[in-house]
């Protein structure tokens, strides 16, 4: 799909590319005036113009509906658990994958977690370049950022294998991306990944689910992606610990926070799942 800058372009957007915003809520304005010193009254206008600089580098819903500004690993009731881990843990690692802009690794450094702890991973370097002008800390955040595609794992090399060091991660964040692809994809993504959690480790994060679990349309025309409810996830952590010889528990929630069922990405079924994968073997 490609994205054009012509706004009244029917081709921009299908739907997923709403009007600018005019307000800009907490918690991203708290982070965005206190971490990035962005004054208060600039905020709306920076906001607006990040995503109309990522929709054009990458059409994604979550960029076009503002979804990015909805910061939900500070949601996530291990939070305040994973700051402490971070912070006092001398060598402790959190790996983002698909972390676009990076918000959640800005929040973790606001709320104290040493920043060079943090690696962001995404397919997409624009966005990730983008989250620095986002931010405004290009010169002072310690991050890394790799430009990585999770199918591709070990064959891109260093890039990937140096995530594996130490035995990977105590806690990865993976939101908004299984969701993308369908369920075989996911499998295929998830076994790449379970490479880059350590034993004790945990992945955390939110996705799109339904409490009708299946295939919907995807973004690329004629594709589906694959909806899971707590169950099926677990069934596919299951499936992917035999893969891979290790062993995962999954513990899930699923609510209506966020959910627009007007929207042009969700529906009466969908949900938003919240999870926690533990790996415990
Ligand atoms: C829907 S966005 C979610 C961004 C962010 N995690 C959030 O919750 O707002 C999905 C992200 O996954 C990235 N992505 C898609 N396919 C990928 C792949 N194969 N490997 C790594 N990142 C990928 C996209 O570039 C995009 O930044």
């Amino acid at each position: 799909m490609a994205a054009t800058n012509d706004k009244s372009s029917p081709k921009r957007n299908r739907g997923w590319y709403q009007d600018d915003l005019t307000e800009v809520n907490e918690p991203i304005r708290r982070l965005l005036e206190s971490y990035s010193k962005v004054p208060s009254s600039d905020v709306v206008q920076h906001v607006n113009s990040i995503r109309e600089r990522g929709f054009a580098a990458n059409p994604y819903p979550c960029i076009g509906l503002y979804r990015f500004t909805n910061l939900t690993l500070i949601t996530h009731s291990l939070y305040d658990r994973i700051v402490s881990r971070l912070m006092t843990t001398d060598d402790a690692t959190y790996l983002d994958v698909g972390c676009c802009f990076g918000q959640d690794m800005r929040q973790l450094v606001q709320d104290g977690v040493p920043s060079a702890r943090l690696t962001g991973l995404d397919v997409a370097g624009p966005l990730m370049e983008l989250g620095y002008e986002f931010f405004l800390d290009r010169e002072t955040l310690q991050s890394r950022f790799v430009v990585t595609d999770v199918f591709q794992g070990p064959a891109q090399g260093a890039v990937w294998t140096e995530l594996e060091e130490r035995g990977g991660a105590d806690v990865m964040h993976c939101s908004a991306f299984f969701h993308l692809f369908t369920l075989e994809r996911q499998i295929a993504a998830a076994e790449q990944l379970s490479r880059l959690v350590k034993k004790g480790g945990i992945i955390v994060g939110r996705q799109m689910g339904s409490v009708k679990p299946g295939d919907v349309p995807a973004i690329q025309d004629g594709s589906v992606s694959y909806r899971h409810n707590v169950e099926t996830f677990n069934a596919m952590w299951r499936e992917v610990g035999e893969a891979t010889s290790t062993r995962w528990e999954v513990e899930g929630t699923m609510d209506m926070i966020g959910i627009n069922p007007n929207s042009p990405v969700e529906d009466e079924n969908s949900r938003r799942l919240l999870f926690t994968v533990s790996r415990v073997e």
